[in-house]
This record gives structure tokens, sequence and C-alpha cells, in this order.
């Protein structure tokens, strides 16, 4: 539609219609590639836009570099290509592909000529179980988005590899057994980031509904002693939590209660109860209705924990809508929302307000919390 002198929004549009007429222009890239300080702007952008069109290549470097070992290997001690060649099973010339090219990312770094050690990146990923799970588990992503366009234009994403992994309801024992696991092994890094933005201390009792085996559960026990617990999922999940909760010696402080979070009324007795990863799996009119279950179930003065990747946070970049737009697109239902989409589906559910939570590392997690 032509922008209006009406239009609020048409001077920024005719703005950037300008712009982008000078960006694309190959004579100002060579200027600006050219000119002192603004070529430190150019370089920075080629870069980006580089990075952009090669990811693909980047996310399989990393997933190498994880499957082959090599984030245990490069460690503690520098090693040279003979001895990762040997560890890492492969030949000498791919050895040292493989790890310069982890160089390059910062998953390894070459300490002295021809000897590797991890790289920061290489670093931080290593003590981070739950995203080598998850680079791991991205095989299921890319073999859906392998024709992108394709999946846009299907109405109905049935069939597709994570639409059949996540299929929640008619997972076997087996298939929920997986997923329990992936969602158990990136727990970690989320229940850490929301026990240090929320005070669960506060509460008599909370609720962990879509709780799976109760790795968000055995977090929080362990930093609010006083609480008593609860896990709520469909019953081929929640049993496989008790083993797990019984192993950390919590099954006197934690009940475990089955059904439909869509059918079955949630158990009372709760005055907090937390949505970890939930609503973000599913379509608006699903997520109302478990919000109004929920506000049901809470007595007054209580209170509902969302945590999960949410957009529009300052921090997260391109993560919700650039990584769990397309996740979830191709899972076959939900969406990312941003704080105040959430906190007005809660309002709209019955909860009176709702505010922020201030979450240190939100491209892990952002979080609200909805009073009754
Ligand atoms: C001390 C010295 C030498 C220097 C100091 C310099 C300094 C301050 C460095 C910073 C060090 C530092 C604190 C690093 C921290 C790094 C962290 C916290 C990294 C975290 C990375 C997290 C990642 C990569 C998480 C990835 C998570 C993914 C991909 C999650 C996917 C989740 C999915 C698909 C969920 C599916 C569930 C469903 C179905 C959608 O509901
Ligand atoms: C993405 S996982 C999140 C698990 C956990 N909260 C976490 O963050 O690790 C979604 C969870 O919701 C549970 N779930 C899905 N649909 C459900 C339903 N209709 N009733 C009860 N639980 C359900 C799944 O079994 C699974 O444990």
């Amino acid at each position: 539609m032509p922008s209006s002198t009406h239009d609020p929004h048409a001077l920024r549009a005719r703005w950037v219609a300008w712009r982008n007429r000078v960006l694309a222009s190959r004579s100002f890239q060579r200027w600006a590639s050219r000119t002192p300080i603004v070529r430190r702007i150019a370089r920075k952008r080629a870069g980006d836009l580089f990075d952009l069109v090669a990811g693909f290549a980047y996310s399989q470097a990393l997933l190498a570099t994880v499957e082959s070992g090599l984030l245990d290997l490069l460690a503690e001690h520098p090693q040279d290509l003979t001895s990762i060649a040997r560890e890492t099973g492969l030949g000498e010339a791919a050895a040292s592909r493989l790890v310069r090219a982890a160089a390059a990312l910062d998953l390894a770094e070459e300490v002295s000529p021809g000897r590797w050690m991890l790289g920061q990146h290489g670093a931080a990923l290593r003590g981070n179980m739950g995203a080598q799970a998850m680079i791991r588990h991205h095989r299921l992503l890319y073999r859906d988005l392998a024709e992108p366009l394709d999946l846009l234009r299907a109405d109905r994403r049935c069939g597709t590899s994570l639409s059949e992994y996540w299929n929640y309801p008619a997972q076997d024992h087996d298939g929920a057994a997986a997923y329990s696991a992936l969602m158990a092994a990136s727990q970690e890094m989320v229940a850490g980031q929301i026990a240090d933005a929320y005070d669960f201390g506060r509460h008599h009792a909370l609720l962990d509904v879509g709780g799976g085996h109760g790795a968000f559960i055995r977090a929080i026990a362990a930093s609010s002693p006083s609480l008593e617990l609860g896990i709520f999922d469909l019953p081929h999940v929640a049993e496989g939590a008790g083993p797990a909760i019984k192993s950390a010696g919590l099954d006197r402080r934690v009940a475990i209660h089955t059904g439909d979070f869509f059918r079955d009324p949630l158990p009372a007795g709760y005055d907090c109860i937390s949505l970890v990863r939930i609503l973000h799996d599913h379509d608006d009119e699903p997520c109302l209705r478990l919000l109004a279950a929920i506000r049901r179930a809470l007595p007054p003065g209580g209170r509902l924990v969302v945590a999960e990747p949410m957009s529009g946070v300052r921090g997260t970049g391109p993560m919700s809508d650039g990584y769990f737009g397309l996740y979830l697109w191709a899972m076959g239902s939900g969406r990312p929302r941003n704080p105040a989409e959430i906190g007005s589906m809660a309002t709209r559910a019955g909860f009176a307000n709702w505010k922020g939570l201030s979450v240190a590392q939100p491209v892990i997690t952002s979080g609200i919390v909805c009073f009754t």
C-alpha cells in the first residue's frame, strides 16, 4: 500500500527506502569499504552478512566438534594433529580441517604452532551439556528446514521430524523418554536463570505444570529447601519422573500428578504454579484454556511463573523469531511470544496483572510472574 501523508509511519518508511537504495548500491559499498572510519562499519556489516550466509556450515562444524569428542580432548592439555586425528578417528588432513574450522569459530585455539586447546566458545560449551544435547538434536530441525519455503507453504506441518518427535499425547513410552531426557539435559541452565530471578521460597508449595522428569523441580528444591513441590505431566511422562525424584532423595517432598492439562483439572493446594517452556509449544486458544485452568487452581494471592525464550527481550538478538519461530513452525504448533503477549493472555484468562522478571541470560530464558 502506498504511504499516505496521514500515515504516522510514512516518514520512517521513506527513510528506510532511501537507506536501502543507498546500501544496495555497489558504488556506495565500494566507497564505504575504502573510506576511513566508515570502512570499519562496512567491514562489520559485510562480516555479519557473510555469517548469515555461512550459518549452516558453521553449525555443522559445531556438530562435528561436539560429536568427534574434540571438546573433551582439547580441554586440559594442548594436542597436536596426530593425537587429534587418532582420538577423533579422522585422517590427519580431515582432523586439521576440523580443528581449524573449530578455531575459526572460537571453539578451539592454536596455543603454539600445530598445538590446540579449547577456545572461549569451546570452553563455555564444554560445561553446557544442555547446549550440546540441543546441537545433536538439531539434525531433526535441519532435516525439516532443508526446503524452508516448502515448509512455510504447507498448511499442516504434520509428518515433519519435529512434529513426530514432539507429538506429546501420541508419543509412546520411549518417545516420551527421549524428549524428556533432552529437556532435562537443557533444564539446568533454564532453572538456574529462573531461580536467580524469582524467589520461590516466598511460597508454600510449587506445582510445575508440564514438569517432565522433574529437572526444574529438583533444581528449585535445592534452592528453596522448605518448599513443597509437585509435578503435573502426562501419565507416560510423569512415570519417568519417579526414579529421578527418588534418586535425588525427594520422594517425600515431591508429589507426582498425572493428567492432560487441556482436559483434566489441575490439583489444588499449590500457591505457585510454573510453566517452563510450555506456552510457546501451543497456539493461542489452547494456551488461554491452560492459563484459565491454572488461574482456577490457584488460591487468592497465588502466582504463576512463566519461563521460556521470549521475543522482543533485550539481549536475545535473533534467537526468538529467527530460531524458535522456525523451530515451532516445523514442530507444527505454537509460536514465540513477547512478555506483554503472554501477560495479556494471562489477564484474559483471569489473572489480575503480571510483571517481567529480570533474567541474567535472556538467550536461555525469559520470565514473567502473573498475579491472581
Ligand atoms: C575469566 C575470563 C578469562 C574472561 C572473562 C570474560 C567473560 C566475562 C566471559 C563470559 C563468560 C561467560 C559468563 C559465558 C557464558 C556463556 C553462556 C551462559 C553461554 C550459554 C549458551 C547457551 C546456549 C548456546 C543455549 C542454546 C540453547 C538452545 C539451542 C535451546 C534450544 C531449545 C529448544 C529447541 C527447546 C525445545 C522445547 C520446545 C519443544 C520448543 O518446547
Ligand atoms: C517442552 S517440554 C518442557 C518440559 C519441562 N517443563 C522443561 O522445561 O524441561 C513440554 C512438557 O509438557 C508436557 N505436556 C505436553 N502436553 C501436555 C498435556 N496435554 N498435559 C500434560 N502435560 C503435557 C510434555 O510431556 C513435556 O513434559
